[in-house]
């Protein structure tokens, strides 16, 4: 039998299979992404489908869609962390996979449950990751401290990183893709295990960097969080754009978490299918 599945593109068409060449006036610009997990086998998984999205300088874009929708592995080949097995992915005009090291310079990333070298301080982490990029010590200390305090991680800086909490991994982590003031940041579920305080702090750090003219993506479950902060907003779900545009544009009257429910769908009744789930 054959499974249809592992094959996005059944037709086989000479070039690409997408109709505008990429926009490299944007600072995202995404054509055709796709990515098959274990191609033409049985596990085979369509994760991310002919994705085609353009993200505008300036724009702060949030990334919605349910558990597995594909948001991980969209930005993850966006990053250039994961090879897409078609289409391509440009920042700011540089081709991620063809000139991927350029293309890295120009962005922070902060990626989905990793930190790397867990021995080194959270200080310590800022600054490799700065020295790293090639910024001299004197700015790299200077922004290393801003950030730390920023992230109300001062008192911790000399700490293991491996000894921090899952919130604080992740702000140190955000501080890193930080430290080289980068035209874009792409955060994946930067909220994650973050406390409220951290969290208010980071939105207006976030919101800053933006209203200065640079690009943020976010990844979130968080609805409200991303109809009071982003200005734009793309919903995925089964790896496929469901909808993209300005927040106003995707929700038109109702609230952004409604507009999900109702495009994505998928609401169970857990009243009468669990219904042995009650306490008795
Ligand atoms: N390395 C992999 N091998 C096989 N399948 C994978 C792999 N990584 C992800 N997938 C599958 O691809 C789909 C998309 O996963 P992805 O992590 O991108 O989703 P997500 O939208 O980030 O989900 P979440 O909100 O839960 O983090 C899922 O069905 C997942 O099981």
């Amino acid at each position: 039998m054959s499974h249809t599945t592992a094959d996005p593109h059944p037709h086989h068409q000479s070039g690409p299979p997408w109709a505008t060449p990429p926009d490299s006036s944007m600072a995202v610009s995404l054509r055709g992404l796709t990515k098959v997990f274990s191609p033409g086998t049985e596990r085979s998984k369509v994760a991310v489908n002919r994705l085609n999205l353009e993200v505008p300088h300036g724009a702060f874009y949030g990334l919605v869609g349910r558990n597995g929708a594909g948001k991980t592995t969209a930005l993850s080949m966006l990053t250039g962390l994961l090879r897409p097995t078609e289409g391509v992915a440009m920042v700011s005009g540089i081709d991620v996979w063809a000139d991927s090291r350029r293309a890295k310079m120009a962005m922070g990333v902060l990626p989905d449950g990793m930190t790397f070298f867990e021995r080194l301080s959270g200080r310590q982490l800022v600054t490799y990751a700065g020295l790293l990029r090639g910024m001299d010590r004197a700015t790299v200390a200077q922004r290393t401290d801003d950030l730390l305090g920023a992230m109300d991680l001062s008192d911790d800086a000399g700490t293991p990183v491996q000894d921090y909490s899952a919130g604080m991994r992740k702000k140190v982590m955000l501080a890193a893709a930080l430290v080289h003031a980068p035209g874009l940041l792409v955060l994946d579920e930067p909220f994650e295990a973050v406390d409220p305080v951290s969290a208010a702090n980071i939105r207006e750090l976030l919101q800053g960097f933006a209203r200065a003219g640079g690009t943020v993506i976010v990844s979130s479950h968080v609805m409200d969080l991303v109809q009071r902060m982003c200005d734009h907003v793309a919903v995925v779900d089964n790896g496929r754009l469901l909808a993209a545009g300005t927040v106003d544009q995707v929700r038109r009257e109702k609230s952004l978490e409604d507009t999900f429910v109702d495009l994505v769908g998928g609401r169970t009744h857990v009243g009468e299918e669990l219904s042995w789930l009650r306490p008795r």
